[in-house]
């Protein structure tokens, strides 16, 4: 089970915030001044990707406290206790064993005194061969016309997952052309379906629970869909597969159970891009690629495993993130991919590290009396920085930030790898060292500006730098490296939860927007007033009766 131990109580947390105080106010700079060995010493190198941690405002005894926190903890422990398949989700009385679905050494793991690797096996044999009959053509269509479009229905864990990493392996495509909705919003499915053709047409319903609101409605529009051409529910089979923990509603929707792909209760939704919901990334990019990623995520997971927690790339970036988070009081963190096909990449952490550590509820039942999960966001580099920056440079808020780019882009044309790998190096070294007064006064008099032009300018020009940045560079984004980069973050996600005595891996926080919207529903029918609710619910309710 997971030690419950209040973070705050460590003889660790104790000395760091003492040493905050010291250190309060050193800026990077002068660290790195101070130590022309700092690149060796803050940077990880593990397969193709290097991790630069260097730009962040700690020194040898912030990390090494920042480590013992993690000790302090519990960490070790609770790391075998996930590996080993102990029911670590508690509230839910579950394992948490995405790393056993990309187990690719096959060693046994166990929940309940049962090895769950076979099964996992099965379930990647199943996947293989029905994707390898649809990527040649021999999967027929009602017509008997191969497939040509995949449109996988799901939500939450089950879309975001395969929707980021079917775009970030673009380059790996095959010709089937993948079509993902997920929004209960009619124009999702309405948009998707002007651009397919029933004959040609695979749905994947990808549902852990085959019941949430917005995937059965979806899909049943599409089933709809589907039958006004063909006319025929027996060709629902050839035209439909679920991916579920539910036999029992697969069955019900009318489809062939054959063609339902498992998982199990021990995988959340937001860490199943590992199990069959990554069903449509075998599909459009073939199953030796899938193969490659659940490679590169057990790469990560044995070197997290394994490594000495100051060597351990997950748990330097979870501490140095406590670090801000906890004694800085950075409220948020950027996660900036340099590179256009990871557009998704935040957005799917968002979820990932949101609904992992959104828990203001301890271990033990009590409200924390810090703070837990940050908020997480980002966009692309260099959109970003004609967007956002400006805040990050120069706004009141601390915001550490994760910049990730390939050395070697999959699209070579003309020198736009330089320019974008030119912003890739400048941002980080930017925020760091900032632009001092000086600085600004002697570039304003070169460019011949007058002393009250000079005097009037200056302090809107100064950078005061000393924002936190991870420079995380890779070689080229591989299917391999995409897995060790989703593995790395999701292993961050876990030590901070660890640290901060939560669970991680339940949500409860979703529930109740669904309890009230499904109660709300009914009463949208008909048109006498809503009396029920509050006030303004009552209102607004009311106020859409009257102008639809
Ligand atoms: O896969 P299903 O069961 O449709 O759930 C889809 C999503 O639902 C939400 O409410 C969250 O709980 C997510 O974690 C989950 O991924």
């Amino acid at each position: 089970m997971l030690p419950k131990i209040n973070p705050m109580t460590t003889n660790a947390w104790e000395k760091l915030e003492d040493y905050y105080f010291n250190f309060e106010g050193t800026h990077m700079k002068e660290i790195f001044e101070k130590d022309p060995e700092r690149f060796q010493k803050y940077s990880l190198e593990f397969e193709d990707i290097l991790v630069d941690f260097s730009k962040n405002i700690v020194d040898d005894k912030v990390r090494e406290l920042l480590v013992e926190l993690a000790r302090e903890c519990g960490l070790r422990e609770a790391i075998e206790s996930m590996f080993s398949g102990e029911k670590i989700n508690a509230t839910e009385n579950r394992a948490v064993l995405h790393v056993a679905l990309r187990n690719r050494s096959n060693t046994p793991v166990l929940v309940d005194g049962k090895d769950v690797m076979p099964e996992v096996n099965a379930v990647l044999d199943q996947m293989k061969a029905f994707s390898e009959k649809v990527i040649s053509g021999e999967w027929k269509g009602y017509t008997g016309k191969a497939i040509t479009d995949v449109v996988n229905i799901g939500i939450g864990g089950s879309d975001l997952g395969p929707l980021m990493v079917t775009e970030a392996l673009k380059p790996y495509k095959n010709h089937l052309n993948l079509h993902f909705v997920s929004n209960v919003d009619g124009t999702h499915i309405a948009e998707t379906l002007k651009k397919v053709n029933p004959e040609t047409t695979l749905f994947i319903v990808a549902s852990k629970t085959f019941t949430t609101l917005e995937t059965m409605t979806n899909a049943n529009t599409a089933r709809d869909w589907f039958l006004n051409a063909a006319k025929d529910e027996s060709f629902v089979k050839k035209h439909f597969v679920a991916v579920s923990t539910n036999e029992k509603e697969v069955a019900k929707f009318g489809i062939d159970t054959k063609n339902m792909f498992r998982f199990w209760n021990w995988v959340g939704g937001r860490y199943s891009l590992w199990s069959a919901i990554g069903l449509s990334i075998v599909l459009g990019i073939g199953y030796e690629n899938y193969i490659s990623l659940l490679e590169g995520a057990h790469a990560m997971d044995k070197h997290f495993r394994n490594s000495e927690f100051d060597k351990n790339i997950p748990v330097i970036l979870a501490v140095f993130g406590i670090w801000y988070n906890n004694f800085f009081g950075a409220e948020t963190e950027a996660i900036l991919p340099y590179d256009q096909y990871m557009h998704r990449f935040s957005a799917y952490f968002q979820q990932g590290n949101m609904e992992s550590n959104g828990k203001y509820v301890d271990r033990n039942g009590e409200m924390v009396e810090y703070q837990t999960g940050p908020i997480i966001w980002g966009e692309p580099g260099t959109n970003g920085q004609h967007a956002f920056y400006q805040l990050i440079h120069q706004g009141t808020k601390l915001i550490p930030c994760d910049f990730i780019a390939a050395a070697i882009n999959h699209n070579k044309v003309g020198d736009h790898q330089q320019k974008l790998l030119a912003n890739f190096f400048a941002q980080p070294e930017a925020l760091m060292a900032g632009k001092t007064e000086e600085q600004v006064v002697a570039e304003l008099k070169a460019a011949g500006k007058t002393e009250e032009e000079i005097a009037f300018l200056t302090p809107f020009k100064v950078f005061p730098g000393n924002v936190p940045t991870n420079s995380i560079l890779v070689k080229k984004l591989t299917p391999h490296v995409l897995g060790s980069l989703i593995a790395m973050y999701e292993h961050k996600i876990f030590v901070q939860g660890i640290i901060w005595n939560i669970f991680s891996f339940d949500q409860w926080g979703v529930e109740l927007g669904k309890q009230l919207a499904s109660a709300i529903l009914p009463e949208l029918s008909g048109n006498e007033p809503v009396v029920g609710h509050d006030v303004s619910t009552n209102g607004l309710i009311n106020a859409y009766k009257k102008m639809r």
